[in-house]
């Protein structure tokens, strides 16, 4: 397992061996105990997969509030995606800050994005699908979403913002700059 620290204290890019032979590969993606042996203890409870057929597709920033609050544990199946996490802790000296990283069926990267984060992708490519792992259970009161492309937090989503696909929910989500975190 390569390991990398991320500039937001609690967000890890994960890269899981592959044992490749002449039949393709062998990965464990998930394994509770690595994790907990690299300080990542999380209980998940509900496994994701969502397809996004167009290259462009946005999905996000979303999260759950307290307390349903939710770790997930981020990978792409096919295609590629860029990952994005935003710190949403109010006493956080990186309140308000982003890491994206790419993740892609090729690359096997993971990305751990802990409670108290904004979460959202943007599929690089066509049919591109996200696995991911919650420790908690899909809660529909608290559910919430920030705008992607809310001009404070300035992400760099690598596509032209206005021909992003989104959902009716997500273009219709709150500019981060009117957004009061429930997260201490
Ligand atoms: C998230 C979720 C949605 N649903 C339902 C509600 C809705 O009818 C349908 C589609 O939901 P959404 O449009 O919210 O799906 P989507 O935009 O893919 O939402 C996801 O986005 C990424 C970025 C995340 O981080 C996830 O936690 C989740 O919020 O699926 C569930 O049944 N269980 C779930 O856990």
């Amino acid at each position: 397992m390569h390991v990398q620290e991320t500039q937001l204290d609690g967000v890890v890019v994960l890269t899981p061996k592959r044992f490749g032979d002449e039949r393709g590969y062998f990965s464990e993606v998930w394994n509770k105990k690595t994790l907990e042996k690299l300080g990542i203890v999380a209980d998940f409870v509900q496994d994701n997969h969502s397809l996004s057929v167009p290259v462009g597709t946005v999905r996000g920033l979303h999260f759950q509030s307290p307390p349903h609050a939710q770790d997930k544990l981020v990978r792409c199946g096919a295609g590629a995606v860029l990952d994005v996490a935003v710190d949403i802790r109010k006493s956080s000296p990186t309140y308000g800050r982003w890491v994206a990283e790419e993740l892609s069926a090729e690359n096997g990267k993971q990305l751990f994005v802990p409670k108290g984060f904004l979460h959202g992708f943007a599929t690089l490519a066509p049919n591109s699908e996200l696995l991911y792992k919650c420790s908690d259970v899909y809660a529909p009161d608290c559910d919430g979403a920030v705008h992607f492309a809310s001009p404070s937090l300035d992400i760099d989503w690598q596509l032209d913002a206005e021909q992003a696909i989104l959902s009716e929910k997500d273009a219709a989500a709150i500019d981060f700059a009117d957004f009061v975190s429930p997260f201490e």
